[in-house]
C-alpha cells in the first residue's frame, strides 16, 4: 500500500441515536462493552490516529451528563446535539466543522459510534483512498447465503457476489459531503441510510476499500450480552476491565517497644523506623493499589520530607489510594499481603488484620490475604535487621472513569 498525502483529517461520530433495537436502561452507545462506553472505543481509536485533526461527537438531547462520562477529557474533542435522524445528527457535525473554516477538500470521516472495533490500518486505507476519489467506504463481502425477503417463506435466490455490506467510517472530502447534505436537505421522501449514497446521488465517486468484521455494528442486545462481544475487538487502546499492581517496602527496626504491622498494633522488643508509623504492611499495599492505577507511588503522594506526615498513621495512606480506586470507576477485586519476617510471629495476629486492611478498604474479609514467611535467617530480614512486605491487589472496573 503507498503512503496517503500526510495531511490531518477530522472526524464527526454520530452518537445522537436512541439505540432502540438494543433496549437497556441508557442508548446504548453509553452502555459498558468490553470495559468501556461503546462509544468511547471509537474515540480512543481516532485520538490514537498521528493525523487526526478535530473530532465532532453529536450526542442527543439529554445525553450531555452520559457523554461526559463516557468522552475522554482532550480538547480535540468538541460534542454538539444531533437530529431526529442519522442524516441530520451527520448534518449538524457537519455545521460544527464549518465553524472551524477548514479547508475544502480537507478529509473528514463520518462514523457511527456503535462500531466499536476501529483500526488504523482502516482508516488509513480510507485516507489513502482520498487521494483518488472524492469518498471512499469499508466494504465486506457477503458470506451466506442471500435472497430476497419474502417474509415466512424462502425468497428468490440472489447471486450474493452482486452484494457488499457498507461500514462506517465513510471518508470524504469535506465540501462533496457538505454538498451532498444541502442538497438532501431541499429533497423529501426517504434519505439514504448513509452518507456515501447521498454524495453517490449527487454524482460523486465514491471509492471501496475493504472492511474489517471488528467494525460490526452493536444493533441488538445479544451483540452486548455474547455475539459480536465474543469476537475479539483488538481495537487500539482496548482496557481490559481488570487491573493488577504489586507493592514492596522495607523498614529497619530500631530501638522501641511496638511495631504496627497492616493497621494493627503489636508489642514486640524493637520498633520499626519511618517517617510515619513505619506500617509495612500498609505500605507495600498502598504502592499496590497505585500501581494498578498507574498513578505512581506512596512517595509521590506522601513525600517523607513533608512534615505533615511525621508520625502518621498508614491507614490515611491506604484510604488515600483507596479513594483514587474509586474516583477512577474501579472497586477493588481482592488484595495479598505477604510479610516477610523472622519474627514478630504474624500468625496470631493475622486475623485481626485482615479485619483492620477490610474495614480500611471498605472490603469483605475474605478478599483480603494476609500471609507471612521467614528467609530462613538469609539475608536482612533473616538477621532481623528489618521486615519487609509485598502485596498484589486486583482492580476491577465498574465505570468509566
Ligand atoms: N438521530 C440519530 C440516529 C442515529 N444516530 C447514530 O447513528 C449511528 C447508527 O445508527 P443505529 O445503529 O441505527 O443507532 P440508533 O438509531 O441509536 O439505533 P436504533 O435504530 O436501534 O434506535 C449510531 O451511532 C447512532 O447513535 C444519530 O447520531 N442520530
Ligand atoms: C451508516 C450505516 O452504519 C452504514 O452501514 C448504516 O446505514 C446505519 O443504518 P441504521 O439504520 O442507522 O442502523
Amino acid at each position: 500500500m503507498g503512503i496517503a498525502t500526510v495531511t490531518a483529517f477530522h472526524a464527526i461520530i454520530v452518537a445522537a441515536g436512541s439505540g432502540s433495537r438494543a433496549g437497556g436502561d441508557i442508548p446504548k452507545q453509553y452502555r459498558d462493552y468490553q470495559g468501556q462506553p461503546l462509544l468511547r472505543h471509537s474515540v480512543r481509536n481516532l485520538l490514537s490516529h498521528p493525523l487526526i485533526g478535530q473530532i465532532i461527537v453529536v450526542i442527543g438531547a439529554g445525553q450531555d451528563a452520559m457523554a461526559q462520562q463516557a468522552l475522554p477529557q482532550d480538547d480535540r474533542i468538541k460534542t454538539v446535539l444531533g437530529g431526529d435522524s442519522r442524516m441530520a445528527s451527520v448534518a449538524n457535525g457537519l455545521q460544527a466543522l464549518s465553524a472551524l473554516e477548514i479547508a475544502a477538500d480537507t478529509k473528514v470521516l463520518v462514523h457511527d459510534a456503535a462500531r466499536p472495533g476501529l483500526s488504523h490500518d482502516v482508516i488509513d486505507r480510507l485516507l489513502l483512498a482520498l487521494d483518488e476519489q472524492p469518498g471512499a467506504v469499508p466494504v465486506l463481502p457477503m458470506v451466506d447465503s442471500m435472497t430476497n425477503n419474502a417474509g415466512e417463506l424462502l425468497g428468490e435466490a440472489v447471486d450474493r457476489n452482486d452484494f457488499v455490506r457498507v461500514q462506517t467510517p465513510q471518508a470524504f472530502h469535506f465540501h462533496v459531503l457538505q454538498a451532498a447534505h444541502q442538497h438532501w436537505q431541499t429533497k423529501s421522501g426517504d434519505a439514504p441510510t448513509d452518507d456515501a449514497r447521498m454524495v453517490q446521488d449527487c454524482g460523486y465517486k465514491v471509492a471501496a476499500v475493504a472492511g474489517d468484521e471488528k467494525l460490526a455494528k452493536i444493533t441488538f442486545a445479544e451483540d452486548f450480552d455474547g455475539g459480536l462481544t465474543l469476537m475479539n475487538h483488538q481495537s487500539e487502546n482496548l482496557r481490559a476491565p481488570i487491573r493488577i499492581g504489586n507493592g514492596f517496602d522495607v523498614h529497619r527496626f530500631e530501638p522501641g517497644d511496638h511495631i504496627w504491622l497492616c493497621g494493627v498494633q503489636i508489642p514486640h522488643k524493637q520498633s520499626l523506623k519511618g517517617h510515619s508509623d513505619a506500617d509495612v504492611g500498609l505500605h507495600a499495599l498502598t504502592d499496590a493499589l497505585l500501581g494498578a492505577l498507574a498513578l505512581g507511588d506512596i512517595g509521590d503522594h506522601f513525600p517523607d520530607t513533608d512534615p505533615q506526615w511525621a508520625g502518621s498513621s498508614s491507614d490515611r495512606f491506604l484510604e488515600h489510594a483507596a479513594n483514587l480506586v474509586e474516583e477512577k470507576g474501579y472497586r477493588i477485586g481482592n488484595v495479598d499481603i505477604t510479610l516477610i519476617c523472622e519474627a514478630p510471629k504474624v500468625k496470631p495476629h493475622r486475623e485481626a488484620m485482615r479485619e483492620r486492611v477490610a474495614a480500611i478498604l471498605s472490603l469483605d474479609a475474605d478478599l483480603v490475604s494476609i500471609k507471612a514467611t521467614t528467609t530462613e535467617a538469609l539475608g536482612f530480614t533473616g538477621r532481623r535487621e528489618g521486615i519487609a512486605a509485598q502485596a498484589s491487589a486486583t482492580l476491577i472496573q465498574h465505570s468509566t472513569r
